[in-house]
Protein backbone atom coordinates (compact mmCIF):
# COMPACT_ATOMS: atom_id res chain seq x y z
CA UNK A 1 0.00 0.00 0.00
CA UNK A 2 3.02 2.19 1.02
CA UNK A 3 3.88 2.04 -2.77
CA UNK A 4 0.51 3.09 -3.94
CA UNK A 5 0.95 5.87 -1.61
CA UNK A 6 4.53 6.70 -3.46
CA UNK A 7 2.68 6.78 -6.70
CA UNK A 8 0.07 9.05 -5.51
CA UNK A 9 2.70 11.92 -4.69
CA UNK A 10 4.24 11.53 -7.93
CA UNK A 11 0.65 12.65 -9.56
CA UNK A 12 -0.66 15.88 -11.58
CA UNK A 13 0.87 19.16 -9.94
CA UNK A 14 -2.07 21.43 -10.16
CA UNK A 15 -2.06 24.25 -7.21
CA UNK A 16 -5.13 24.31 -5.18
CA UNK A 17 -6.83 27.64 -4.37
CA UNK A 18 -5.59 29.29 -1.23
CA UNK A 19 -7.20 32.14 0.86
CA UNK A 20 -4.48 32.92 3.19
CA UNK A 21 -5.77 33.88 6.94
CA UNK A 22 -9.02 34.10 5.33
CA UNK A 23 -12.02 34.14 8.09
CA UNK A 24 -15.24 32.14 6.39
CA UNK A 25 -18.43 33.52 7.25
CA UNK A 26 -21.56 31.72 6.62
CA UNK A 27 -22.93 33.72 3.89
CA UNK A 28 -19.93 33.66 2.17
CA UNK A 29 -20.53 29.65 1.75
CA UNK A 30 -23.94 29.66 0.87
CA UNK A 31 -25.20 27.81 3.64
CA UNK A 32 -28.97 27.07 3.18
CA UNK A 33 -29.85 25.99 6.97
CA UNK A 34 -30.68 22.53 6.73
CA UNK A 35 -28.51 19.68 8.31
CA UNK A 36 -26.03 19.17 6.19
CA UNK A 37 -26.28 15.25 4.80
CA UNK A 38 -23.43 13.63 2.78
CA UNK A 39 -26.75 11.41 1.61
CA UNK A 40 -28.04 14.60 -0.40
CA UNK A 41 -27.31 13.54 -4.18
CA UNK A 42 -26.34 17.24 -4.81
CA UNK A 43 -23.97 17.22 -2.68
CA UNK A 44 -22.36 13.92 -3.38
CA UNK A 45 -19.28 15.40 -4.79
CA UNK A 46 -19.52 18.52 -3.07
CA UNK A 47 -18.15 18.14 0.60
CA UNK A 48 -16.45 20.65 2.82
CA UNK A 49 -14.47 18.94 5.48
CA UNK A 50 -12.98 21.18 8.33
CA UNK A 51 -9.57 20.16 9.79
CA UNK A 52 -9.34 21.94 13.05
CA UNK A 53 -5.65 22.14 14.27
CA UNK A 54 -5.15 21.75 10.71
CA UNK A 55 -1.43 22.66 10.66
CA UNK A 56 -0.15 20.33 13.44
CA UNK A 57 2.10 17.44 13.46
CA UNK A 58 -0.80 14.76 12.60
CA UNK A 59 -3.15 17.72 11.19
CA UNK A 60 -0.78 17.78 8.17
CA UNK A 61 -1.26 14.21 7.68
CA UNK A 62 -4.78 14.31 7.51
CA UNK A 63 -5.09 17.50 5.00
CA UNK A 64 -2.71 15.52 2.80
CA UNK A 65 -4.61 12.46 3.07
CA UNK A 66 -7.81 13.88 2.44
CA UNK A 67 -6.73 15.56 -0.56
CA UNK A 68 -5.28 12.38 -1.67
CA UNK A 69 -8.41 10.04 -0.47
CA UNK A 70 -11.46 11.79 -0.53
CA UNK A 71 -13.07 12.15 -4.15
CA UNK A 72 -16.58 14.16 -3.03
CA UNK A 73 -13.75 16.83 -1.70
CA UNK A 74 -14.87 20.47 -2.92
CA UNK A 75 -13.41 22.27 0.06
CA UNK A 76 -11.35 21.51 2.80
CA UNK A 77 -11.21 24.43 5.64
CA UNK A 78 -7.90 24.46 7.81
CA UNK A 79 -8.57 26.15 10.79
CA UNK A 80 -5.32 26.54 13.62
CA UNK A 81 -3.73 29.25 15.15
CA UNK A 82 -1.22 29.22 13.83
CA UNK A 83 -1.04 28.73 9.70
CA UNK A 84 1.68 26.49 8.79
CA UNK A 85 3.84 28.00 5.16
CA UNK A 86 3.49 24.22 3.32
CA UNK A 87 -0.32 25.45 3.00
CA UNK A 88 0.79 27.90 -0.04
CA UNK A 89 2.28 24.74 -1.63
CA UNK A 90 -0.27 22.03 -1.05
CA UNK A 91 -0.85 19.88 -4.15
CA UNK A 92 -5.03 20.45 -3.87
CA UNK A 93 -5.92 19.62 -7.39
CA UNK A 94 -9.57 20.81 -7.92
CA UNK A 95 -10.16 21.45 -4.43
CA UNK A 96 -10.75 24.25 -2.76
CA UNK A 97 -8.13 25.03 0.62
CA UNK A 98 -9.24 27.86 2.79
CA UNK A 99 -7.10 28.54 5.51
CA UNK A 100 -8.29 30.14 8.47
CA UNK A 101 -6.71 31.57 11.58
CA UNK A 102 -8.45 31.00 14.42
CA UNK A 103 -8.51 29.88 17.99
CA UNK A 104 -10.66 27.14 19.02
CA UNK A 105 -11.32 28.79 22.20
CA UNK A 106 -13.14 31.89 20.24
CA UNK A 107 -17.05 30.28 20.03
CA UNK A 108 -17.39 33.02 16.92
CA UNK A 109 -14.39 32.02 14.89
CA UNK A 110 -15.10 28.22 15.09
CA UNK A 111 -18.84 28.98 14.22
CA UNK A 112 -17.56 30.70 11.22
CA UNK A 113 -15.35 27.93 10.71
CA UNK A 114 -18.09 25.36 10.85
CA UNK A 115 -20.89 26.97 8.55
CA UNK A 116 -21.73 25.14 5.89
CA UNK A 117 -19.22 22.04 6.67
CA UNK A 118 -20.27 18.84 6.19
CA UNK A 119 -17.65 17.34 8.14
CA UNK A 120 -15.76 18.19 11.22
CA UNK A 121 -12.38 16.48 12.10
CA UNK A 122 -11.32 18.09 15.37
CA UNK A 123 -7.66 17.89 16.22
CA UNK A 124 -6.86 21.35 17.76
CA UNK A 125 -5.57 20.71 21.05
CA UNK A 126 -2.47 21.59 22.82
CA UNK A 127 -0.41 18.19 23.32
CA UNK A 128 1.34 19.18 26.50
CA UNK A 129 2.90 16.46 28.51
CA UNK A 130 6.17 18.50 29.79
CA UNK A 131 4.36 21.50 31.72
CA UNK A 132 4.82 24.32 29.36
CA UNK A 133 1.12 25.21 29.53
CA UNK A 134 -0.79 25.89 32.76
CA UNK A 135 -3.45 23.25 33.47
CA UNK A 136 -6.27 26.15 33.04
CA UNK A 137 -5.37 26.85 29.31
CA UNK A 138 -4.96 23.23 28.53
CA UNK A 139 -8.48 22.79 29.47
CA UNK A 140 -10.03 26.12 27.85
CA UNK A 141 -8.48 24.66 24.88
CA UNK A 142 -8.92 20.86 24.81
CA UNK A 143 -12.10 21.11 26.94
CA UNK A 144 -14.13 24.29 25.67
CA UNK A 145 -12.39 24.20 22.12
CA UNK A 146 -14.12 20.77 22.01
CA UNK A 147 -17.27 22.37 23.71
CA UNK A 148 -17.53 25.44 21.09
CA UNK A 149 -16.88 22.70 18.02
CA UNK A 150 -19.88 20.75 18.91
CA UNK A 151 -22.05 23.69 19.76
CA UNK A 152 -20.97 24.99 16.35
CA UNK A 153 -21.91 21.67 14.78
CA UNK A 154 -25.47 22.11 16.22
CA UNK A 155 -25.73 25.70 15.22
CA UNK A 156 -25.20 25.42 11.68
CA UNK A 157 -26.32 21.34 10.99
CA UNK A 158 -22.87 20.17 10.54
CA UNK A 159 -23.45 16.30 11.47
CA UNK A 160 -20.02 14.30 11.05
CA UNK A 161 -18.11 14.99 13.85
CA UNK A 162 -14.90 12.85 14.10
CA UNK A 163 -12.61 13.71 17.86
CA UNK A 164 -9.12 12.93 18.23
CA UNK A 165 -8.90 11.69 21.51
CA UNK A 166 -6.22 10.06 22.63
CA UNK A 167 -4.57 6.01 24.31
CA UNK A 168 -4.64 8.62 27.62
CA UNK A 169 -7.53 8.43 28.40
CA UNK A 170 -7.04 5.34 29.14
CA UNK A 171 -4.10 5.18 30.77
CA UNK A 172 -1.37 4.48 32.07
CA UNK A 173 -2.27 5.57 35.04
CA UNK A 174 -0.73 7.28 38.45
CA UNK A 175 -0.22 3.51 39.91
CA UNK A 176 1.61 2.43 36.82
CA UNK A 177 -0.67 -0.25 36.00
CA UNK A 178 0.26 -2.12 32.55
CA UNK A 179 -2.15 -2.04 30.04
CA UNK A 180 -1.40 -5.33 27.79
CA UNK A 181 -2.48 -5.82 24.55
CA UNK A 182 -5.52 -4.16 25.33
CA UNK A 183 -8.68 -3.47 23.30
CA UNK A 184 -11.20 -1.22 23.56
CA UNK A 185 -13.61 -2.71 26.21
CA UNK A 186 -10.42 -4.01 28.05
CA UNK A 187 -11.20 -2.84 32.03
CA UNK A 188 -8.66 -0.57 33.58
CA UNK A 189 -8.35 1.58 36.45
CA UNK A 190 -8.34 5.47 34.58
CA UNK A 191 -7.22 7.80 36.99
CA UNK A 192 -5.90 10.91 35.46
CA UNK A 193 -3.82 13.03 37.52
CA UNK A 194 -2.19 15.19 34.77
CA UNK A 195 -3.84 17.96 33.52
CA UNK A 196 -3.47 16.74 29.61
CA UNK A 197 -4.94 13.67 29.90
CA UNK A 198 -7.62 15.19 32.01
CA UNK A 199 -8.57 17.31 29.66
CA UNK A 200 -8.38 14.53 26.95
CA UNK A 201 -10.69 12.50 28.96
CA UNK A 202 -13.34 15.45 29.37
CA UNK A 203 -13.48 16.35 25.97
CA UNK A 204 -13.86 13.08 24.90
CA UNK A 205 -17.07 12.51 26.53
CA UNK A 206 -18.17 15.56 25.70
CA UNK A 207 -17.95 14.60 22.01
CA UNK A 208 -19.64 11.23 22.34
CA UNK A 209 -22.07 12.14 24.61
CA UNK A 210 -22.94 14.97 21.89
CA UNK A 211 -23.97 11.70 19.79
CA UNK A 212 -27.76 11.69 18.57
CA UNK A 213 -28.35 15.43 19.50
CA UNK A 214 -30.68 17.46 16.94
CA UNK A 215 -28.74 19.50 14.50
CA UNK A 216 -30.14 22.28 12.79
CA UNK A 217 -32.21 20.89 10.28
CA UNK A 218 -33.68 18.31 12.41
CA UNK A 219 -31.37 15.43 11.98
CA UNK A 220 -28.87 13.56 14.62
CA UNK A 221 -25.10 14.68 15.47
CA UNK A 222 -22.90 11.58 14.84
CA UNK A 223 -19.78 11.53 16.61
CA UNK A 224 -17.17 9.04 16.94
CA UNK A 225 -13.53 9.25 18.69
CA UNK A 226 -10.11 8.07 17.48
CA UNK A 227 -7.82 7.42 20.42
CA UNK A 228 -4.07 7.63 18.95
CA UNK A 229 -1.33 5.72 21.23
CA UNK A 230 1.83 7.54 20.56
CA UNK A 231 2.13 8.69 17.38
CA UNK A 232 5.59 8.97 15.26
CA UNK A 233 6.62 9.90 11.61
CA UNK A 234 7.26 12.99 9.67
CA UNK A 235 7.31 15.85 11.96
CA UNK A 236 7.23 14.40 14.96
CA UNK A 237 9.16 17.05 17.10
CA UNK A 238 9.86 14.66 20.20
CA UNK A 239 11.59 12.49 18.18
CA UNK A 240 14.10 15.01 16.57
CA UNK A 241 14.84 16.30 19.78
CA UNK A 242 16.08 12.95 20.37
CA UNK A 243 17.78 12.73 17.72
CA UNK A 244 19.44 16.38 18.57
CA UNK A 245 20.47 14.88 22.27
CA UNK A 246 22.02 11.99 20.51
CA UNK A 247 23.96 13.83 18.29
CA UNK A 248 25.35 16.42 21.50
CA UNK A 249 26.11 13.11 23.42
CA UNK A 250 28.42 12.11 20.51
CA UNK A 251 25.79 9.85 18.63
CA UNK A 252 24.97 8.55 21.68
CA UNK A 253 21.98 7.90 24.04
CA UNK A 254 21.80 6.72 27.67
CA UNK A 255 19.24 3.51 27.81
CA UNK A 256 16.79 4.79 30.89
CA UNK A 257 14.14 2.97 30.86
CA UNK A 258 14.28 -0.82 31.11
CA UNK A 259 13.69 -2.97 27.78
CA UNK A 260 11.11 -5.38 29.13
CA UNK A 261 8.76 -2.36 29.24
CA UNK A 262 6.61 -2.32 26.03
CA UNK A 263 4.72 0.51 24.71
CA UNK A 264 2.50 0.68 20.99
CA UNK A 265 3.10 3.56 18.95
CA UNK A 266 1.50 3.98 15.84
CA UNK A 267 2.63 5.76 12.06
CA UNK A 268 1.26 9.27 11.83
CA UNK A 269 0.18 8.13 8.06
CA UNK A 270 -1.93 5.52 9.15
CA UNK A 271 -3.34 7.38 12.18
CA UNK A 272 -4.27 10.54 9.28
CA UNK A 273 -5.56 7.78 7.13
CA UNK A 274 -8.01 6.21 10.43
CA UNK A 275 -9.42 9.64 10.21
CA UNK A 276 -10.02 10.29 6.88
CA UNK A 277 -11.86 6.80 6.67
CA UNK A 278 -14.12 7.19 10.04
CA UNK A 279 -15.12 10.35 8.62
CA UNK A 280 -15.86 8.81 5.42
CA UNK A 281 -17.96 5.94 6.42
CA UNK A 282 -19.88 7.92 9.81
CA UNK A 283 -22.70 8.22 7.06
CA UNK A 284 -23.14 4.69 6.15
CA UNK A 285 -22.74 3.16 9.53
CA UNK A 286 -24.02 5.77 11.55
CA UNK A 287 -26.01 2.97 14.21
CA UNK A 288 -22.95 1.67 14.54
CA UNK A 289 -20.18 4.03 14.75
CA UNK A 290 -22.02 6.59 16.08
CA UNK A 291 -21.07 7.27 19.94
CA UNK A 292 -18.03 4.94 19.82
CA UNK A 293 -14.27 4.84 20.79
CA UNK A 294 -11.57 3.60 18.36
CA UNK A 295 -7.85 2.52 19.40
CA UNK A 296 -5.84 3.90 16.40
CA UNK A 297 -3.35 1.20 15.71
CA UNK A 298 -1.33 -0.19 13.08
CA UNK A 299 1.83 -3.19 12.35
CA UNK A 300 4.12 -0.87 14.18
CA UNK A 301 6.14 -3.77 16.84
CA UNK A 302 5.82 -3.41 20.53
CA UNK A 303 8.97 -2.52 22.20
CA UNK A 304 10.43 -0.01 25.04
CA UNK A 305 9.87 3.70 24.07
CA UNK A 306 13.73 3.79 24.23
CA UNK A 307 13.86 0.46 21.69
CA UNK A 308 11.34 1.85 19.21
CA UNK A 309 12.71 5.43 18.81
CA UNK A 310 16.28 3.50 17.82
CA UNK A 311 14.75 1.99 14.91
CA UNK A 312 14.39 5.46 13.32
CA UNK A 313 17.95 6.50 14.93
CA UNK A 314 19.85 3.73 15.13
CA UNK A 315 20.19 3.90 10.88
CA UNK A 316 20.81 7.47 11.43
CA UNK A 317 24.11 6.78 13.46
CA UNK A 318 23.36 7.03 17.04
CA UNK A 319 23.55 3.73 19.63
CA UNK A 320 21.66 3.03 22.38
CA UNK A 321 24.27 2.81 25.74
CA UNK A 322 23.34 -0.04 27.91
CA UNK A 323 21.47 -3.51 27.66
CA UNK A 324 19.97 -2.03 31.22
CA UNK A 325 18.97 1.05 32.18
CA UNK A 326 22.38 3.16 32.81
CA UNK A 327 20.77 5.07 36.10
CA UNK A 328 19.37 3.65 39.15
CA UNK A 329 15.65 3.79 38.92
CA UNK A 330 15.78 5.28 42.59
CA UNK A 331 17.96 8.36 40.98
CA UNK A 332 15.58 8.79 37.77
CA UNK A 333 12.83 9.39 40.27
CA UNK A 334 15.02 11.91 42.24
CA UNK A 335 16.64 13.57 38.97
CA UNK A 336 12.44 13.74 37.71
CA UNK A 337 10.96 14.96 40.81
CA UNK A 338 13.53 17.88 41.32
CA UNK A 339 13.04 19.04 37.67
CA UNK A 340 9.61 19.26 38.44
CA UNK A 341 10.60 21.16 41.49
CA UNK A 342 12.80 23.35 39.04
CA UNK A 343 9.82 24.10 36.70
CA UNK A 344 8.13 25.36 39.75
CA UNK A 345 10.97 27.73 41.35
CA UNK A 346 11.72 29.18 37.92
CA UNK A 347 8.36 29.55 36.79
CA UNK A 348 8.41 33.27 37.16
CA UNK A 349 11.56 33.55 35.53
CA UNK A 350 11.65 31.30 32.50
CA UNK A 351 9.85 28.20 31.21
CA UNK A 352 11.91 25.19 32.39
CA UNK A 353 10.06 22.41 30.63
CA UNK A 354 12.64 19.30 30.08
CA UNK A 355 11.51 15.92 28.59
CA UNK A 356 12.08 14.43 32.10
CA UNK A 357 8.90 14.92 34.94
CA UNK A 358 7.42 12.20 37.34
CA UNK A 359 4.69 11.94 35.09
CA UNK A 360 6.55 11.69 31.45
CA UNK A 361 8.91 9.23 33.34
CA UNK A 362 5.31 6.97 34.94
CA UNK A 363 4.18 6.70 31.16
CA UNK A 364 7.46 5.71 29.83
CA UNK A 365 8.48 3.34 32.80
CA UNK A 366 4.45 1.65 31.86
CA UNK A 367 3.57 -1.11 29.51
CA UNK A 368 0.72 0.58 27.43
CA UNK A 369 0.13 -1.61 24.34
CA UNK A 370 -3.17 -1.79 22.19
CA UNK A 371 -4.45 -5.32 20.51
CA UNK A 372 -7.81 -4.40 19.08
CA UNK A 373 -9.74 -5.16 15.83
CA UNK A 374 -12.79 -2.92 16.37
CA UNK A 375 -12.23 -0.04 13.93
CA UNK A 376 -11.81 -2.71 11.49
CA UNK A 377 -15.31 -4.56 11.87
CA UNK A 378 -17.14 -1.40 12.28
CA UNK A 379 -15.43 0.67 9.37
CA UNK A 380 -13.30 -1.64 7.76
CA UNK A 381 -9.44 -0.07 8.25
CA UNK A 382 -6.21 -1.46 7.30
CA UNK A 383 -3.48 0.56 7.99
CA UNK A 384 -2.20 2.21 4.58
CA UNK A 385 1.23 1.99 5.14
CA UNK A 386 3.14 -1.41 6.33
CA UNK A 387 5.32 -1.10 9.43
CA UNK A 388 8.51 -1.39 6.32
CA UNK A 389 7.39 1.96 4.52
CA UNK A 390 6.46 3.58 7.95
CA UNK A 391 9.93 3.07 9.08
CA UNK A 392 11.52 3.74 5.97
CA UNK A 393 9.57 7.08 5.71
CA UNK A 394 10.43 8.20 8.86
CA UNK A 395 13.97 7.27 8.54
CA UNK A 396 14.33 9.45 5.67
CA UNK A 397 12.78 12.07 7.17
CA UNK A 398 15.36 12.11 10.71
CA UNK A 399 17.97 12.03 8.21
CA UNK A 400 16.48 15.11 6.11
CA UNK A 401 16.48 16.92 9.86
CA UNK A 402 19.65 17.31 9.80
CA UNK A 403 20.35 17.44 6.86
N1 LIG B 1 1.20 13.32 19.08
C1 LIG B 1 0.71 12.24 19.65
O1 LIG B 1 1.43 11.29 19.97
C2 LIG B 1 -0.78 12.14 19.92
C3 LIG B 1 -1.26 10.94 20.43
C4 LIG B 1 -2.62 10.83 20.69
C5 LIG B 1 -3.47 11.89 20.43
N2 LIG B 1 -2.97 13.05 19.95
C6 LIG B 1 -3.93 14.14 19.67
O2 LIG B 1 -3.84 14.49 18.31
C7 LIG B 1 -4.13 15.87 18.14
C8 LIG B 1 -3.04 16.50 17.30
O3 LIG B 1 -1.82 16.34 18.01
P1 LIG B 1 -0.42 16.67 17.35
O4 LIG B 1 0.55 15.69 17.87
O5 LIG B 1 -0.56 16.87 15.88
O6 LIG B 1 -0.13 18.05 18.06
P2 LIG B 1 0.34 19.43 17.44
O7 LIG B 1 0.65 20.31 18.57
O8 LIG B 1 1.38 19.23 16.41
O9 LIG B 1 -0.98 19.93 16.71
C9 LIG B 1 -2.02 20.57 17.37
C10 LIG B 1 -2.45 21.75 16.52
O10 LIG B 1 -3.50 22.43 17.22
C11 LIG B 1 -3.27 23.81 17.09
N3 LIG B 1 -3.87 24.53 18.19
C12 LIG B 1 -3.46 24.58 19.48
N4 LIG B 1 -4.23 25.38 20.19
C13 LIG B 1 -5.18 25.86 19.35
C14 LIG B 1 -6.26 26.75 19.49
N5 LIG B 1 -6.52 27.33 20.66
N6 LIG B 1 -7.02 27.00 18.42
C15 LIG B 1 -6.75 26.45 17.22
N7 LIG B 1 -5.72 25.61 17.02
C16 LIG B 1 -4.95 25.31 18.07
C17 LIG B 1 -1.77 23.98 17.11
O11 LIG B 1 -1.38 25.21 16.53
C18 LIG B 1 -1.32 22.76 16.32
O12 LIG B 1 -1.16 23.07 14.96
C19 LIG B 1 -4.28 16.45 19.53
O13 LIG B 1 -5.64 16.60 19.82
C20 LIG B 1 -3.65 15.41 20.44
O14 LIG B 1 -4.24 15.40 21.71
C21 LIG B 1 -1.65 13.20 19.67
C1 LIG C 1 12.61 8.70 30.83
C2 LIG C 1 12.67 9.78 29.82
C3 LIG C 1 13.98 10.34 29.52
C4 LIG C 1 11.97 9.35 28.54
C5 LIG C 1 10.85 10.27 28.34
C6 LIG C 1 9.95 9.73 27.28
C7 LIG C 1 8.69 10.57 27.24
C8 LIG C 1 9.05 11.96 26.75
C9 LIG C 1 7.65 9.87 26.36
C10 LIG C 1 7.31 8.48 26.89
C11 LIG C 1 5.87 8.19 26.44
C12 LIG C 1 5.48 9.38 25.60
C13 LIG C 1 4.00 9.68 25.43
C14 LIG C 1 3.25 8.51 24.77
O1 LIG C 1 3.95 8.08 23.62
C15 LIG C 1 1.88 8.87 24.40
C16 LIG C 1 1.43 10.14 24.30
C17 LIG C 1 0.00 10.35 24.00
C18 LIG C 1 -0.35 11.59 23.27
O2 LIG C 1 -1.71 11.90 23.42
C19 LIG C 1 0.55 12.76 23.49
C20 LIG C 1 2.02 12.41 23.53
C21 LIG C 1 2.30 11.32 24.55
C22 LIG C 1 1.94 11.89 25.91
C23 LIG C 1 3.82 10.93 24.56
C24 LIG C 1 4.68 12.10 25.05
C25 LIG C 1 6.13 11.72 25.28
C26 LIG C 1 6.25 10.54 26.24
C27 LIG C 1 5.73 10.93 27.62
Amino acid sequence: MGQEEEQAEGGRCVTGRLAPSRQVSSGQLGHTGTGCSMADPAQTQELVYLVTGGCGFLGEHVVQMLLRREPRLRELRVFDLHLSPWLEKLDAGPVRVTAIQGDVTQAHEVEAAVAGAHVVIHMAGLVDVFGRASSETIHMVNVEGTRNVIEACVRWGTRFLVYTSSMEVVGPNTKGHPFYRGNEDTPYEAVHAHPYPCSKALAERLVLEANGREVRGGLPLVTCALRPTGIYGEGHQIMRDFYRQGLRLGSRLFRVVPASVEHGRVYVGNVAWMHVLAAQELERREGLMGGQVYFCYDSSPYKSYEDFNMEFLGPCGVRLVGTRPVVPSWLLVLLAALNALLQWLLRPLLLYAPLLNPYTLAMAKTTFTVSTTKAQQHFGYEPLFSWEESRRRTIRWVQATEG
